[in-house]
């Protein structure tokens, strides 16, 4: 009852999504900017659907919706934390606009191939299996394992 091979990468680079939200939440910091930013998730979930990749609207949109809730998950427990402490790492910023969104912007293509190489996959009924043990795997750090939860929360299609 493994995986398919399909799997491993497309968490892979769900995880990488995740990990640029270190730097959104660190902008975010600096810039007292909403973490929400709805217009521009609009336009990732529009960019995402136009290259669709022979997926459906309904199955690209739900997708990316679902790693815009993540990647806010961890930006508000980051930003909980550093209020917590009233500081922020003092580690290199990057820009959100000229370095942080255009990092976002080029993992679309990836996942987006990513998720329609899975695609078969989704409707097996061990899939929720799969995704739970790659997201139990031991050594994942507690807001890492939630915020990938949420990520994969609409992977697999139930039937009947
Ligand atoms: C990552 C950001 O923060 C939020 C998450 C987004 C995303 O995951 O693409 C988009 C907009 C914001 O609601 C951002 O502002 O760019």
């Amino acid at each position: 009852d493994d995986a398919p091979a399909s799997l491993a990468p497309l968490l892979g680079s769900i995880a990488a999504r995740l990990d640029i939200a270190e730097q959104v939440a660190l902008s975010k910091w600096d810039s007292h900017k909403a973490v929400e930013d709805r217009p521009r998730e609009q336009q990732v979930i529009a960019a995402a659907s136009a290259l669709a990749n022979g997926l459906d609207e309904t199955t690209v949109g739900q997708f990316f919706a679902a790693q815009i809730e993540a990647n806010k998950l961890v930006q508000y427990a980051r930003l909980s934390t550093w209020h917590l402490q009233g500081q922020a790492p003092d580690t290199p910023r990057q820009d959100l606009a000229g370095q942080i969104r255009p990092q976002l912007d080029r993992l679309q293509e990836r996942l987006l191939q990513q998720l329609a190489d899975f695609s078969p996959s989704r409707t097996d009924p061990r899939c929720p299996q799969w995704l739970a043990r790659a997201n139990h795997t031991g050594d994942m750090a507690p807001l890492r394992q939630l915020a990938m939860i949420r990520a994969t929360a609409e992977l697999c299609v139930f039937k009947g």
